[in-house]
């Protein structure tokens, strides 16, 4: 029987721009998606019994709208297979925190599934049945960090500065859909070049973000004299970019007091992660082409 285990990665969103609307909703992004080796873990093991089955559920979200249960769907639908599998989440990442963990939970799925049962995809048909399941879902598919146009889905690699990071989860979850539905958000900003993104530390959600969860606010307001602190997609998560581990390791112990000694006021939580131009899940499966 076939066992698999394989990293599902955190995202941020090191920039990002509204710069306009499209017909049926959805708004047109300019954004640098940058990979973490950080996130949840994904078990897969080979079963007789056709289908998907999970180990454990995820509290408020039904199974058949557990992402990796619409990806498996996704592969099985396409592939017609009558193979099986049971997984197993280990979740680290908060939900609603703009760190991409549902979509890169569904993203590992079709990879790993892939490689479980030796359907012999390429990445290219692997992206096409992410899109339907989320904007960030292809950006996870194809495992580079990425400057990203139209909803997220037009993709180019770029090569980031090796950097640390520390992200900080200030407590809220945040509805993307909601956030995204704000009328004041801005949603007119001009475009602007890869090569502009790369110097830019703007996110064009983090002042609705700011107003409407005060926790964000005292959360970012905390961080900023650390370095350039900003919110990753539409939150509730917000980072800080650091030239080493150690300085990293430090801004962590800071946030571990402050949730310490307020009475619980601060229900922070953090991790330190590094970025990475390739996704770890791409280093660790064998990659299709
Ligand atoms: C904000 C980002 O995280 C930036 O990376 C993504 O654009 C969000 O991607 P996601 O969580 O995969 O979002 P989806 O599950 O596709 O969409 C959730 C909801 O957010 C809104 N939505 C999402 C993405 C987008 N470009 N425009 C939108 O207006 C839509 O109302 C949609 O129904
Ligand atoms: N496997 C899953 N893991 C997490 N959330 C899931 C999963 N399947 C479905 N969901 C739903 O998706 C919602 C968004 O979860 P997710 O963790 O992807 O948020 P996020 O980090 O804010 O995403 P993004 O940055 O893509 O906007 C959850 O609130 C939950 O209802």
């Amino acid at each position: 029987m076939s066992t698999l285990s394989l990293p599902c990665p955190a995202k941020l969103n090191l920039m990002l721009n509204i710069t306009g609307r499209r017909s049926d909703g959805y708004h047109l992004l300019q954004t640098l998606f940058q990979l973490l080796d950080y996130g949840d873990t994904l078990h897969f093991r080979d079963s007789a019994t056709p289908g998907i089955q999970l180990a454990s559920s995820i509290e408020g979200v039904a199974h058949e709208d557990n992402l990796i249960v619409r990806a498996a769907n996704a592969l099985i639908d396409y592939t017609g297979t009558s193979r099986g599998a049971l997984l197993d989440l280990e979740k680290h990442l908060p939900m609603g925190g703009g760190l991409g963990g549902g979509s890169s939970d569904a993203a590992t799925t079709l990879v790993g599934l892939n490689q479980l049962w030796s359907l012999g995809l390429s990445l290219d048909v692997l992206a096409r049945l992410a899109e339907p399941l989320g904007a960030d879902v292809p950006v996870f598919v194809r495992g580079y960090s990425a400057w990203a146009e139209g909803i997220g889905e037009r993709l180019e690699p770029v090569t980031l500065p090796e950097q640390w990071f520390v992200v900080l989860h200030p407590g809220p979850h945040v509805s993307t859909a909601s956030l995204f539905s704000t009328p004041d958000l801005p949603r007119n900003t001009p475009p602007i070049s890869r090569d502009q993104a790369l110097t830019l530390t703007h996110n064009d959600c983090e002042q609705v973000a700011r107003r409407l969860y005060p926790e964000i606010d005292d959360a970012l307001t905390w961080l900023a004299p650390f370095g350039p602190a900003r919110l990753t997609g539409t939150g509730a998560c917000v980072f800080c970019p650091l030239t080493s581990e150690q300085e990293a390791a430090n801004i962590l112990r800071r946030i571990q007091q402050e949730r310490d000694t307020h009475d619980g006021r601060r229900q922070w939580q953090a991790f330190v992660a590094k970025g990475c131009n390739t996704s770890p899940l791409h280093i660790t499966v064998d990659s299709p082409g």
